[in-house]
Order: structure tokens, then C-alpha cells, then sequence
């Protein structure tokens, strides 16, 4: 399949009008169900070889998860494995009951319950795919609960059986595999909170569905998207011009730290320097000036007037904020510095809002006054911070993706909402998934990072780009917190995911950047 569509999300409604779509123009189901599991065999081969796993159980439900799951069987027999299965369904779909009959034929056991099962070095979960439409019950519950309870890997087809293709929840009882192999194209409950501690590693099969059934089925929509490599490698400020210099590749004004959160404006600095930004400027307390000055020898520094507290009381009165190609304000700036949020707010300068200055944004209660800005608005918010800046789009559902939507349509900002699985929405609607992440970022001090990284990312953008100014926003947004998440898995590989502070996450920016592109 043309690359171009890999990395498209779809629902399960959008899924089975692309596949109906194959039908229609002549694809036998049958045909199409060969070569899906011939795919799937082809996989499960290589990361499973022969000689270290030579005993496969394959747990086979009554649809077309299971007639994949049933082919499978047949061709990991036919080359060389022991391979048993447990069908614990009644009324197969005939499809499905064909194939059934065609393994009985071949002399594989077949069982009922998988307590019935002899031992066995992987399992294969092909109970339920994208036709779950009710909580899983009874018999089928309980062969789920017996998959959970293996000690062996288990290989989900599809999607782990038990949970919904959109919303990502457990109806009723889920497996958890330890891979899913996603077929054709990505489903939503891959990029869903709630289904990550299902899902173990996610891998797409490829089935070469032709791009022009995918775009006449997502054509109108809003385009809904993996972050994947070869989408960010054309949206990296990289390779330079031979012949650029400092003041093209942007100046980002960093305005961010009080008293009490001195380090904030620190750790925002440093992801900002990972970024290459050319030029860096940080406008913070007077009292901090000298310790940044000493750990960020290249930058610029600005003492602002503080107020009791030691936050930024207002931004320095010769301070021409229209010179910089970009501002990132908020870490560590504490509630007491309004007069500085509502200042960066006026200005024309393309703005990354982050931590307290969201909170002072959300205190202020001028979201819709964002829309009235002449420079794109980047919001970066964690959940908490979200919900009191947006209390009502998270309300009735826990999908982040369609909150952040929301959000951005409400706003005119690109709405960036941090988590596990982190959601990056434009107001157009287009809305990516940035699902590379490890709970090793679960830490204070990462946001403040990602801040500063996503803030020189904005410099560079607008300081060279041609293209739309909130388009350039987003793919900003997007790179960084890509960037962010491959950063945290590098050195949560070396160091656990218990030492990844934001001094360490910073140390593998720019090597684990050299790695991926090389
Ligand atoms: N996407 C595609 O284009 C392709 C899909 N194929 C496979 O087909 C699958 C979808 O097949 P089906 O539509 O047959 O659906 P499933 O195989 O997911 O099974 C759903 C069946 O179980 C019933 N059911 C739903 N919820 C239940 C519950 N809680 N308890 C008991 N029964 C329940 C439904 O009535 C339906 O008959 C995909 O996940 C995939 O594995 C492949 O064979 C070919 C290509
Ligand atoms: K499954």
C-alpha cells in the first residue's frame, strides 16, 4: 500500500466501510481472510521461531477474528509447529465454521475450554476483533480470564478481545496481550488511554488496502493520524541551509520561573537548547538572573521587577516582544504572575502557553480571546490543567483525542493534551496521536521540558517557514512531543523508568535524535 495512508485511525464503522468497499469491487471475503492471516503467520514466524517456541495454541471465537485466528493455525502447522485449538463458541459464522471443519481435518486437536489445552509456548487470541458490540460474558469470560491467566506470550488479533474498537474500554473483561498485531489500518482504541494496559506492543499488519477505498471512505473528514517516523522526519527543522545564520533559525523568549520554582525555568531552557534554536532570550526574576546565567551560558537573560512572593511582577518595560519569533511562557511562573501572562497574551508573537500559564489563562477566563490574536496559540495543557481550562469536554467521555478537538475548534490554539498517549489538535480539526510515551515521563520537571523543546521548535517554524502559521504550530507541537517521548524511552532503557529526571531526559535529546534519524 502507498505509504501515504499507514498511519490513518479509523473507527470501526469507517473500517467496515473501507472493507465493504474491497467487497463490493470483487475481493472475496475468503480471498481476503488468506492473505490477512498469511500475513499474520508470516509475522508471528519471525518473532516467534520455531525452535524456541515449537508449541502454539490458538483460541478461535465465532466471527472473522476467529476465521483469521483458524487460518493461522493451519499455516503455522503446515510449517512444522504443534498447534492445538480451543474454539469455545457456539453458531460459528459459516466462513468460520469452515475453516473450523478444515483443522479438524488436518488432525489439529481441538478443544472446548482452554483448560483442555496441553502446554504451550504462545497463545493467539482470535476470540473477538472489531465486531464486539456487547459485554463479554459467561463462556466467553471465562476463556478470557484463562488467556489472562497464561504464563507464555499472547498475540492479540486485531485488537485484544473484550475491548472496544473506538472507546478503547473493557466490555466487561479484555485480554491483556502482550502484542496486538492491528490489521489493515489503526483502530482508535490504539491511541485510548484506558486500552494501553491491553494492548502490550502494537504492531500494524499491512494487507494492502488500496488508498483509493481508504480516501473515498475518510476523504471528508478530519484527517486523524499516528505520529509515526517518516511523518516527522519531514517536519524536523533538518538538514539546515549551508548558508543559514543565528538570527534565521528564530529567537524564542522563554518567560517562565519564581522564587519558589526556580528549577522550572531551568529544566524549560534546556529543552529549548536541545531544540537548536538560534538565538534564546529569558525574561525571569530578578533574583534568578545570575544562576541562569551560569547553566545557560548562551542565553540571554532578563531580570524582571518581583513581587513578594518572587514571581515575575511584569515583563521589563523596553522588553519588545514583537522581535522574537516565538515566546514560551509558563513554567514555575506561580499564580502572582498574571500581569505577565496577560502581556504575552497582547502580544503579535506566535505563543506556547504551558503549566501556570494556562492556570493564569484559566483564571483570566479568556479562551474564546485567543481566536483574536494575529499569531498562532499553542496550548500544552496535562489533563488537570485541561479541565480547568475546558471543564466541559471531558466531562461525558475520557477521549482525550475528540476533547483536544473540541478544545482547539473552541479556542482557534493548537491544543496539545499530555498523557500516556498524547493528543495534538488543530482547530481545522486534524488531530494526531503521539503514542511512543513510557510512564518514566511521569515526573515533575518533564513538562517544563517539553515546554521549552516545543518553544524552539516554534522559533525555528516561524522563523523560517512559507507555510500556514498555525499548520507550522502543529507540526512544532507535534515534533516535539515526539521527539520528547523518544527522548524519555532512551534513557528509560538505560536508567529504568525510575531515572528520568528532567536533567537526565535532556542528556538524550539530541543522541536518541542522531539514533532515530540514522
Ligand atoms: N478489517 C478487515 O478488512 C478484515 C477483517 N477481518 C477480521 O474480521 C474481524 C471482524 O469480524 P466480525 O465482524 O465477524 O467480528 P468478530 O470476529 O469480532 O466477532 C464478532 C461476532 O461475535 C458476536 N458478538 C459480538 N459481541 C459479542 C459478545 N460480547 N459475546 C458473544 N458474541 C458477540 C457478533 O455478533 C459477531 O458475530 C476483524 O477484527 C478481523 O480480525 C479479516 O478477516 C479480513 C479483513
Ligand atoms: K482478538
Amino acid at each position: 500500500m502507498s505509504c501515504e495512508f499507514l498511519d490513518r485511525i479509523v473507527t470501526v464503522e469507517q473500517m467496515r466501510a473501507i472493507e465493504g468497499r474491497l467487497f463490493d469491487a470483487g475481493m472475496p471475503v475468503a480471498a481476503l481472510m488468506e492473505k490477512v492471516a498469511g500475513r499474520i503467520a508470516t509475522w508471528l514466524v519471525a518473532q516467534f521461531p520455531l525452535q524456541h517456541y515449537p508449541r502454539i495454541a490458538v483460541v478461535a471465537g465465532l466471527g472473522h477474528n476467529g476465521g483469521d485466528a483458524l487460518v493461522v493455525a493451519r499455516e503455522l502447522a503446515a510449517q512444522g509447529y504443534r498447534v492445538q485449538v480451543c474454539s469455545p463458541a457456539e453458531r460459528l459464522k459459516p466462513l468460520t465454521a469452515d475453516h473450523l471443519r478444515f483443522v479438524e481435518y488436518l488432525g489439529i486437536p481441538v478443544v472446548k475450554a482452554i483448560a483442555g489445552l496441553a502446554p504451550y509456548d504462545v497463545l493467539i487470541d482470535g476470540l473477538f476483533g472489531f465486531g464486539l458490540e456487547r459485554s463479554v460474558e459467561g463462556a466467553m469470560a471465562d476463556a478470557v480470564a484463562a488467556i489472562n491467566a497464561a504464563e507464555c506470550p499472547v498475540v492479540s488479533i486485531d485488537l485484544p478481545s473484550g475491548l472496544h474498537t473506538d472507546t478503547g474500554q473493557a466490555l466487561g473483561i479484555a485480554v491483556q496481550a502482550t502484542h496486538t498485531l492491528c490489521l489493515g489500518l489503526w483502530k482508535r482504541a490504539f491511541c485510548q488511554e484506558e486500552a494501553l494496559a491491553y494492548l502490550g506492543q502494537p504492531h500494524l499488519i499491512d494487507f494492502d488496502i488500496p488508498p483509493t477505498a481508504i480516501a473515498a471512505v475518510l476523504a471528508a473528514l478530519p484527517t486523524i493520524r499516528r505520529a509515526t517516523l517518516p511523518a516527522i522526519r519531514q517536519r524536523l527543522p533538518l538538514p539546515r541551509q549551508v548558508n543559514t545564520h543565528k538570527y534565521r533559525v528564530g529567537h524564542l523568549l522563554v518567560v517562565a520561573g519564581s522564587q519558589p520554582y526556580a528549577g522550572a525555568a531551568l529544566l524549560a531552557a534546556l529543552g529549548a537548547r536541545a531544540s537548536g534554536v538560534g538565538m534564546l532570550t529569558l525574561a525571569v526574576p530578578e533574583s534568578l538572573r545570575l544562576m541562569i546565567v551560569a547553566q545557560i551560558p548562551e542565553a540571554l537573560v532578563l531580570g524582571c521587577p518581583e513581587t513578594e512572593a518572587g514571581a515575575i511582577a511584569h515583563l521589563p518595560d523596553t522588553l519588545d516582544m514583537s522581535r522574537y519569533s516565538a515566546i514560551a511562557c509558563g513554567p514555575g511562573l506561580s499564580r502572582h504572575a498574571g500581569g505577565a501572562v496577560q502581556a504575552v497574551l497582547q502580544s503579535p508573537t506566535p505563543l506556547l502557553l504551558d503549566a501556570d500559564g494556562l492556570n493564569l489563562l484559566a483564571d483570566l477566563g479568556t479562551i474564546e480571546t485567543l481566536k483574536q490574536r494575529q499569531a498562532p496559540t499553542v496550548l500544552t495543557p496535562h489533563r488537570g490543567e485541561f479541565k480547568r481550562l475546558f471543564p466541559e469536554q471531558l466531562e461525558n467521555s475520557e477521549d482525550g483525542g475528540a476533547a483536544a478537538q473540541q478544545a482547539a475548534a473552541q479556542s482557534g490554539a493548537v491544543v496539545l493534551l499530555k498523557g500516556a498517549c498524547t493528543a495534538i489538535a488543530h482547530p481545522n480539526g486534524t488531530l494526531w496521536y503521539v503514542p511512543e510515551s513510557t510512564p518514566a515521563l511521569a515526573r515533575g520537571g518533564s513538562g517544563d521540558v517539553l515546554t521549552g523543546l516545543i518553544g524552539g521548535l516554534l522559533a525555528q517554524a516561524m522563523a523560517s517557514d512559507t507555510n500556514d502559521a498555525l499548520d507550522s504550530a502543529l507540526d512544532a507541537a507535534l515534533v516535539g512531543a515526539w521527539w520528547h517521548g523518544q527522548g524519555a524511552r532512551a534513557a528509560a532503557r538505560d536508567r529504568t523508568e525510575l531515572g528520568v529526571d528532567g536533567t537526565q531526559l535532556v542528556q538524550y535529546l539530541n543522541p536518541v535524535l542522531a539514533q532515530v534519524l540514522a
